[in-house]
């Protein structure tokens, strides 16, 4: 038994020997011959723990002195904030009832000096806004505290504090579910049908806009705004749409999740702290609440999930589905009405441009490549998804990037892999357990994995997000049929027969309920987002590419070699020498042939390129199935611009002829 060590007694314990007491340890008694060094460096300023971990954050101060001659000169920070809250308690205010709830700005769990986490009307706390109107209702007795515009790293904090599924992965990125549903749901979307909207709108057969009435509207948007007062907390973001400054939208997103939050944070267009000073109130509110169904007894509802669009409130409802890409189609639904009422034109397409200013446009369906090709090492991106085309130009109408992440590899798309990192959102994708390390290829949540990230994560991004005219407008087909070529060169009038049919063989998953390839018409790439006959934006986009002079193309980015299970999808690597020769003027400078029934121009040869596969029928080895296929597809083509063929196309009828004549021809 050694002294000094404790010895294990009878019943399991410690028990100290006892004896003369230890000597006591001195340090520094003699110089040079110490064996503990005096530990006494810098000490703390604070005297309790508490006081220590107030020292850790520094307040953030008023970013800006207040503006005293502007606009919005207020009298302090703290009535600004007032007004601030004021606006938010309005945005929640229930439309039966009181006015707008109680709202507090901070976190709930952030105790006060006092201990105590709610706060109080008359207290010292300055970010409070209570209604005057006196309680009528349980929910106007207590507090919503508002999350307002969080950085990404509180919202990382929230999301894992409180949200089941949310993790950190190896890369940085914050791993998120998205609950039931992993896609939109086009067939539960709503759009409220009212005097002015009737006309306006396109309604009917092959619309994407289902009706609801005002009423049915504001029956939901009360079950949304009181699930969200019932909540502790929500979260507000005020952001913009659209870098063209003339053409800006304010827009609100009130979530009750940390992952909406953020999602939307990347997304939309990120205001500075002056922009945010004098935000005032917005154009457009969305109220995700997600997590709560909707009410099936409800007149129009036919499942719980609905997502409602109110054009004259200029208000978005979301229920039943926390699928976060709904808020950002929903936003892109209202810049298509409101867009073309100025004589810009909307376009599901993402946009680069060249070190020279040659801007080109990717239109595409989901999961065509829009945002695959536009982000290009050798070329600016100025958006992935969505933008408009002015009188002088393009404009990115988002602040972010939401890409498909299935399969991603780090070789293949080195842009994207490596904007996941700290600040992006991951949607639904599996990772190790321990390590944390994401697998791309594991489905087992979805197929559609998404990542959500600030578009100043890809290196060369056009910041402002804006450039000069398209001279190449190249349109994207997944064919799973695999009989388009993998490029044709179009005309103008087959460059509107394509944008208007919208074909592509829909990569599973992005919409719910797809689970294979199959063949989807959508007009304008996008009918699921339009609000007014395709024929309306079809007719811009004719008019803008005729002034500017800009070439339209046609790329198959599926298969080839036969249909989906026979052949395999086109080299990521092809499809980029392709979309190379494009943008440097090569491609418009080769040879051509043009192809039976659909009348494609094609090129017998593109430098990097097998020159066989540029003609699909030379990559089958099945002539017969091919040429029935190539008839197969041409048909349904035919059958879908039936639709079309009676409406005129622009103020030119001789246009609508050609475009008529453009289609295939057997
Ligand atoms: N030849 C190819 N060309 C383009 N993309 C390809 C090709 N082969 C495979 N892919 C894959 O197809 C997917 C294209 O998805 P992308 O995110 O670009 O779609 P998107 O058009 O932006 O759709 P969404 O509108 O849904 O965002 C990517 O996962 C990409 O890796
Ligand atoms: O909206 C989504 O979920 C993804 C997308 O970009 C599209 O489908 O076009
Ligand atoms: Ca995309
Ligand atoms: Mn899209």
């Amino acid at each position: 038994m050694s002294a000094g060590n404790g010895n294990a007694n009878g019943d399991g314990g410690f028990s100290f020997p006892k004896g003369p007491a230890m000597p006591k340890i001195t340090t520094g008694a003699k110089r040079g011959s110490e064996i503990c060094h005096d530990d006494s460096g810098p000490t703390v300023k604070a005297t309790t723990i508490d006081e220590l971990h107030s020292l850790q954050k520094k307040r953030s101060a008023p970013t800006t002195p207040i503006n005293q001659s502007g606009a919005a000169a207020f009298a302090s920070e703290e009535e600004r904030q007032k007004i601030q809250l004021q606006s938010i308690s309005a945005s929640l205010a229930s439309l039966t009832r009181e006015s707008g709830p109680k709202v507090v700005r901070g976190d709930p769990a952030e105790k006060k000096a006092d201990g105590s986490t709610t706060p109080y009307a008359h207290g010292q706390h300055h970010s409070i806004f209570t209604p005057d109107l006196g309680a009528v209702s349980d929910s106007s007795l207590k507090f919503t505290h508002v999350l307002y515009n969080l950085s990404p790293a509180e919202l990382y904090e929230q999301a894992i504090k409180y949200e089941k599924g949310s993790f950190i992965t190896s890369n940085g990125a914050l791993a998120t579910l998205s609950g039931a549903k992993t896609g939109r749901a086009p067939r539960d979307k709503r759009v409220v049908r009212d005097a002015t909207t009737e006309g306006e709108l396109w309604w009917g057969k092959g619309s994407p806009n289902i009706e609801m009435d005002e009423h049915t509207f504001m029956v939901n948007r009360e079950r949304a705004v009181d699930y969200l007062n019932s909540l502790e907390k929500v979260f507000v973001n005020d952001q913009f749409l659209n870098w063209d400054p003339e053409n800006r939208i304010k827009v609100r997103i009130v979530s009750a999740r940390a992952y909406h939050s953020l999602f939307m944070h990347n997304m939309c267009i990120r205001p500075t702290p002056e922009e945010l000073e004098s935000f005032g109130t917005p154009d457009f509110t969305i109220y995700n609440a997600g997590q709560f169904p909707c009410n099936r007894y409800t007149h129009y509802m036919t499942s719980s999930t609905s997502v409602d669009l109110n054009l004259s409130r200029r208000e978005m409802v979301i229920l039943g589905t926390q699928y976060a890409g709904e808020m950002k189609k929903g936003l892109f639904s209202v810049m298509h009405y409101l867009m073309p009422k100025r004589r810009i034109l909307s376009l599901h397409s993402g946009c680069n441009m060249g070190k020279d200013g040659d801007v080109a446009l990717f239109f595409g369906l989901s999961g065509t490549g829009k945002t695959t090709l536009s982000t290009d090492h050798n070329r600016y991106l100025i958006g992935d998804d969505e933008h408009c085309w002015t009188e002088t130009g393009v404009s990115n109408i988002e602040g972010g990037c939401y890409a498909k992440c299935v399969d991603l590899s780090r070789e293949k798309e080195p842009d994207i892999w490596n904007a996941i990192k700290f600040g992006t959102v991951l949607e639904n994708v599996v990772f190790d357990e321990h390590t944390r390390e994401v697998d791309y290829s594991d489905k087992s949540v979805t197929e559609n994995t998404r990542a959500a990230y600030p578009i100043e994560f890809i290196p060369n991004a056009k910041i402002p997000c804006v450039g000069p005219h398209p001279k190449n407008v190249i349109l994207l087909a997944c064919d799973a049929f695999g009989v388009l070529p993998p490029v044709s060169k179009l005309n103008l009038a087959q460059t509107m027969y394509h944008f208007i049919s919208g074909y592509t063989a829909l990569v599973a998953g992005t919409e719910d309920g797809i689970k294979e390839p199959t063949a989807t018409f959508s007009a304008c790439f996008g009918a699921a987002f339009i609000m007014l006959h395709p024929t309306k934006y079809a007719a811009m986009l004719a008019e803008k590419m005729k002034s500017q002079g800009a070439t339209g193309w046609l790329v198959n980015t599926g298969w080839s070699g036969g249909s989906y299970g026979v052949g395999n999808r086109i080299k990521l690597a092809y499809t980029r020498k392709i979309i190379d020769a494009i943008h440097s003027g090569s491609l418009l400078k080769a040879n051509y042939k043009k192809t039976d029934i659909f009348g494609f121009e094609i090129p017998t040869e593109i430098e990097g390129i097998p020159s066989e596969i540029l003609d699909p029928v030379n990559s089958w080895s099945d002539k017969k199935a091919h040429k029935e296929t190539l008839l197969k597809l041409g048909g349904l083509f035919k059958k879908n611009f039936e639709t079309f063929a009676s409406h005129k196309i622009g103020v030119d009828g001789k246009l609508t002829e050609e475009i008529l004549a453009a289609g295939p021809i057997f």
